[in-house]
């Protein structure tokens, strides 16, 4: 059984519940108020995954600490709104290699979507190899709605996940699907009534993976995602250069200004 050398309570922004019968980490997503990625957050969602594969993890869960409301709301808007050049070229990086490391963890790993997970709130359940949501919550890329294109690994994510035909209509209609619409399109595999049972079900997968060697478990996941990994691996300089000056532009800007002052009238603030 792996032995747990690292400590997880250096964490600021996840609680991980370190399971030492079966080697599952649960990991809960705990940036308030809506577990949107920062770079601070991405950088430690990193090492967190470089800290379980050296901890030997068997399993990994995703889920989050504000259940039934948000899993994550994605992108940190206020962190991208007016960012300096430097910042948006860390960023992007620190999103792009932390979702590539995602996709091709030596363990299986599972999101427990306990909550929306709009735009980029839903990278961390496609990067992952299972998805369980709960009812009544909203998950979907609906950038373009918002004026974003997509990187092409991201878009990629969603084809391997749920077909081309369903993804085009899906990315260009810029849908949010409803839990049981998920389910139908196989956005999730299944619905759990609460996050008990949806850690239950998560748990009896990671089970299920325990049955095949590791190694030629890993071998076959690269394999199988290889169309994912090769969108990652392409002329990184040159995709990460072309979210970068797509952040930077007046559109996108005006964007996010018009999404943050929606918020902000929400709450009326
Ligand atoms: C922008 C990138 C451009 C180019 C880059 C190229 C490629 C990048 C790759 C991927 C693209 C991904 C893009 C994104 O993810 S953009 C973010 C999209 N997210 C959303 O549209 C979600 C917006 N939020 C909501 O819909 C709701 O807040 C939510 C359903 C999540 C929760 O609703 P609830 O009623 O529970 O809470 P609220 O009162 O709405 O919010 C509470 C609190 O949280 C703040 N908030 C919400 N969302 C965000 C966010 N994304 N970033 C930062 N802050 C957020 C909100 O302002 C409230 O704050 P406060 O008033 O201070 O309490």
């Amino acid at each position: 059984m792996p032995y747990v050398c690292a400590d997880y309570s250096k964490y600021k922004f996840v609680n991980v519940c370190w399971n030492s019968e079966n080697g599952i980490a649960t990991v809960t997503l705990k940036r308030p108020p809506v577990n949107s990625l920062t770079a601070e957050f991405l950088r430690e969602l990193s090492s967190l995954l470089l800290d379980l594969e050296k901890d030997e993890t068997q399993g990994l869960i995703f889920t989050s600490e504000f259940d039934e409301k948000v899993f994550s709301a994605g992108l940190d808007f206020k962190e991208l709104y007016r960012p300096s050049i430097d910042h948006a070229k860390e960023f992007m990086s620190l999103l792009h290699s932390f979702s590539f490391r995602l996709s091709c963890t030596a363990y299986p790993t599972v999101a427990v979507i306990n909550g929306h997970a709009p735009a980029g709130g839903c990278i961390i359940p496609l990067c992952c190899e299972y998805r369980i949501g709960l009812n009544n919550f909203n998950i979907g890329l609906n950038e373009l709605k918002f004026g974003i294109l997509l990187p092409d690994w991201l878009s990629s994510l969603m084809i391997h996940t749920i077909g081309s035909r369903n993804a085009e209509q899906a990315i260009l209609s810029g849908t949010l699907f409803s839990s049981e619409h998920a389910l139908r399109i196989g956005l999730v595999d299944e619905i759990a009534p609460t996050k008990e049972v949806a850690l239950e079900k998560a748990t009896a997968f990671l089970n299920k993976a325990k049955i095949v060697n590791r190694s030629l478990r890993l071998d076959a996941k690269l394999h199988l995602r290889r169309p994912i990994l090769q969108e990652f691996q392409k002329d990184i300089e040159n995709e990460l250069a072309k979210n970068v000056s797509l952040l930077m532009s007046d559109k996108v800007q005006q964007s996010l200004d018009a999404h943050i002052k929606i918020l902000k009238e929400k709450r009326g603030n």
